[in-house]
């Protein structure tokens, strides 16, 4: 972008600040450097902060402003942080979401990069001739010697470090600044560093054992090598024994040592180098679709498809096979997966045909690896981004295509702050840049099979598993005879199990809910043990011998007696995936399981490590949450059971039957994906609901068009548009207040717009299902139209009416656009 010298007038977002962008006046000397997407320091009150600039211009919205208007202060980029298009996204969230623009841009950019510079005082070169020049005297104040004593020293020294000099210090450093003899200059303090290189050490040869015998240095020393089986890093070493460098120089000479530098690849530790491997010759329905898809790469528009493909259709190598076209037209590909386990296995295969030039991004990378991954997506090196749902920001320059795998994952919607839809952003994103979009999953969401069937996405399908390995049977248990223990295995999944096992194959059994025990109930007068802070019964892991509050994390032990009636007639309740494998493990008490879900694998380490347990074989029995239910291919998995179908049914929403199809249907496509035929059993109490019976008869489709048929009438998403308005107070009284005043303001401006022909719809206030969450209280109201172009307007009115109607300090109010949780 080139600079406009009319240009004068720098609108700054301000993280952390205040809650709008302020306008800033350009100096003519900074006037060639500032340009939207740069980093500047601009004085905020009394201090400088760090900002965004979000835009340019020539004149400001309203001349009132000039008044009092400060100086952009220093530009810090010499290239914007935040290129055009997304800056563009930004915007579009902002408004959308509504969302304070500043706030976007904390969710959008990686935290290093918002951090504030230290101010360093650098000796120029002139200044450095300066002060050592021969017969100059040492000026007469303590604070000025001292400090061109200091620069003289080091060089460069932070402005903080300053404050330590005796007074007189300031008054010099501007004299000499404006001499030209020392400059400010602003750097960073290095984030973590990355480690690109591992120096490993070898084990060749042994040593004597005299020798070793004569010292109890080189005698640690050696013990740590041999008990990492002759082979480990450097680091691992120095932690663990003494005078590692002497004795490493001194071994290596002699031969007994061998010393190589690995590189890792930074971003992921755990997923080693791979050896590459060959793209798969695409069957003909693959090829159909990557040629399709392939059509509109060059087409400069804008153009979503949605992939139908059942599960183990090869969804995977169409992006794969497509992703290839992209970047040999020199463009860059983004790729989004629900969720972080996905992403891990999904990256050992990207790796191995791309190599560096993938990056991966989500919540396990330390800070300073996100900057840097930012950097180097910034710089074009590496095109291809395989990511969660931030990675929808990723800087990715020339983008020339957007997948969205497993499109219809709720996970793709963040439920705190910025409450986006990465699927959604993506669609935006995709917009903006006048590329394709490619929405992939086994069972589409209603919102893009209704956009398909408006002609707005075209649809690809994959009809048939590669290879025509069958989809696998599904057969209901009907819970309602089961009692006791059989309550978690049924007589009919234990013997599956038993059979499945004995032909030497894998078994997933699958269950929405961790921990040991859903609740503490005292038999005596029916208390429910509680989170103090939220309004949830607490979780009773048996692991770590605690209560937990999945929503706050809120930790205790078990208390003796029941709080309420000081009764020891506490008994736990429900069960989770922890109780599950315990179940297991009693019923076949030879057999190795693993566990995953969010308490086992609480680092992408373990992740890694106990998917790789079970897709060794080495367990046979995979237990876990929806992070198991989705994406993953172990081609030795035979049976699936699915110890509760009806978590999701029972959360009180209208989308709670197409997310229950979805799931049941997604875990039961993990079986069968090899060689053997797969075979599912779902355990459900209501074995008759047209969900269950859905996920059955494996006909998704029709199950989408009766369900699209139930929501027209009942003028739900996606035939009408949502939002929920959700008001919070620390005080039960201040909430339920604060959410009729909201509702009384909306009642109004609802009066107003409906004189105008566009109707609105208000459902509420009332509390939330979740009545207190980390200790506010939460009511919620439902605001529904039935066109973005009729609720938006609404809803800015809506907010600005409230802005202007002071309502409490401690009362918040968030929008909640196209909510999927009514928690
Ligand atoms: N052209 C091909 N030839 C042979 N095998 C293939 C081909 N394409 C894919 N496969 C194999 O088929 C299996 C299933 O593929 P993949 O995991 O991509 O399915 P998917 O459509 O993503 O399923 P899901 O919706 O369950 O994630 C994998 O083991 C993959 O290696
Ligand atoms: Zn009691
Ligand atoms: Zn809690």
């Amino acid at each position: 972008m080139k600079s406009d010298p009319a240009v004068s007038y720098a609108e700054v977002a301000i993280p952390n600040g205040p809650a709008e962008p302020l306008h800033y006046r350009i100096p003519t000397a900074l006037k060639p450097r500032v340009q939207s997407g740069v980093r500047v320091l601009v004085p905020l009150g009394r201090r400088e902060a760090l900002g965004i600039v979000v835009g340019v211009a020539r004149t400001l919205p309203d001349p009132a402003l000039e008044k009092g208007l400060r100086d952009v202060a220093v530009v810090l980029d010499q290239r914007p942080v935040l290129p055009a298009d997304l800056m563009k996204l930004c915007r579009w969230m902002a408004s959308y979401y509504l969302h304070p623009l500043p706030a976007v841009l904390e969710t959008a950019l990686p935290t290093g990069l918002l951090a504030k510079p230290v101010v360093r005082y650098r000796l120029t070169e002139e200044g450095a001739q300066g002060l050592g020049a021969p017969g100059r005297s040492a000026p007469r104040s303590a604070g000025a010697r001292a400090l061109e004593e200091a620069l003289k020293l080091s060089g460069a020294i932070p402005r903080k470090e300053l404050r330590a000099l005796p007074r007189g210090w300031k008054a010099h450093a501007q004299r000499l600044e404006e001499k030209g003899w020392i400059q400010r200059d602003y750097v960073w303090p290095a984030a973590q560093p990355s480690q690109r290189v591992v120096r490993m050490i070898h084990l060749v040869q042994e040593p004597p054992p005299e020798r070793v015998a004569r010292s109890p240095y080189l005698r640690s020393f050696l013990e740590v090598l041999l008990e990492a089986g002759g082979t480990c890093s450097l680091g691992h070493l120095r932690n663990r024994a003494a005078h590692v460098h002497y004795w490493v120089k001194k071994l290596q000479d002699e031969g007994f040592l061998r010393v190589e530098d690995r590189e890792v690849v930074q971003e992921s530790p755990f997923a080693q180098a791979m050896a590459p491997t060959a793209p798969m010759a695409l069957t003909p329905d693959q090829d159909q679709v990557v040629t399709r898809v392939g059509q509109t790469l060059t087409a400069g528009a804008f153009h979503p498809f949605v992939l139908f493909g059942v599960t183990g259709s090869g969804k995977t190598e169409v992006y794969l096979a497509l992703i290839e076209r992209v970047l040999a037209a020199g463009r860059t590909a983004l790729v989004l997966v629900p969720e972080i386990a996905l992403s891990t296995q999904l990256e050992a295969l990207f790796r191995s045909r791309f190599g560096r030039r993938l990056a991966v991004w989500h919540s396990g990378l330390s800070p300073g690896v996100r900057d840097d991954q930012w950097k180097k997506i910034v710089g074009g090196e590496s095109p291809v981004v395989l990511g969660v749902r931030s990675a929808v920001f990723s800087p990715l320059p020339n983008l020339g295509l957007i997948v969205v795998d497993e499109e219809h994952d709720g996970s793709y919607k963040q439920d705190d702050r910025l409450r986006y839809h990465a699927r959604d952003a993506a669609l935006m994103r995709a917009r903006l840049l006048d590329i394709p979009v490619l929405l992939g999953s086994a069972t589409p969401s209603l919102q893009s099979i209704h956009h398909w069937r408006q002609g707005r996405y075209e649809l690809l399908r994959l009809q048939k598993r590669v290879e025509d390995r069958p989809l696998p049977q599904v057969a209901v248990v009907d819970m309602r005879r089961h009692r006791g223990p059989f309550r978690i295995l049924s007589p009919e999944l234990q013997k599956a199990l038993g059979e499945t096992l004995e032909q030497g194959r894998q078994a997933i059994l699958f269950l929405n809910r961790r921990g040991f025990a859903t609740f503490f109930l005292c038999r005596t007068c029916g208390y429910v043990l509680q989170c103090p802070h939220c309004a949830v019964s607490v979780t009773y892991h048996q692991s770590s011998d605690r209560l937990q509050c999945h929503y706050c994390g809120w930790e205790a032990q078990v208390p003796g007696a029941c709080p309420v009636c000081q009764k020891h007639a506490l008994i736990p309740f429900g069960f989770g995936t922890e109780r599950v494998e315990e179940e297991c493990k009693k019923a076949f008490p030879d057999v190795e399981t693993v566990r995953i879900d969010r308490d086992a694998v609480s680092r992408p380490g373990q992740l890694v490590q106990s998917l790789n347990v079970f897709r060794s074989g080495k367990a046979r029995v995979l237990i876990g949450t929806q992070m198991v239910a989705k994406g993953h291919d172990f081609p030795d998995v035979t049976l699936v059971g699915v110890i509760n179908a009806d978590t999701a049914l029972q959360v009180a929403d209208f989308r709670s039957g197409e997310t229950t199809v979805q799931l049941l249907l997604q875990v039961a496509g993990r079986a069968g994906r090899g060689d053997a035929p797969g075979r599912v059993l779902v355990q459900t109490y209501n074995p008759r609901h047209h969900a269950i019976q859905a996920a059955v008869h494996m006909d998704y489709l029709q199950f989408c068009e009766a369900e699209l048929a139930s929501r027209q009438e009942l003028q739900y998403p996606p035939f009408t548009r949502m939002a929920r308005l959700l008001v919070t107070a620390p005080e039960s009284e201040a909430a339920g207040r604060a959410a009729r005043q909201c509702a009384q303001e909306a009642e109004q401006l609802k009066a107003a717009f409906e004189k105008n022909r566009r109707p609105i719809a208000l459902m509420g206030p009332a509390p939330a299902p979740i009545q207190k969450l980390k200790g506010r209280f939460r009511w919620n109201l439902y605001i529904k139209a039935w066109s973005h172009a009729h609720l938006q307007p609404f809803l800015e009115s809506l907010m600005d009416r409230l802005k202007a109607s002071k309502l409490p300090r401690t009362v918040h109010v968030v929008v909640d656009r196209d909510p999927l949780s009514s928690l």
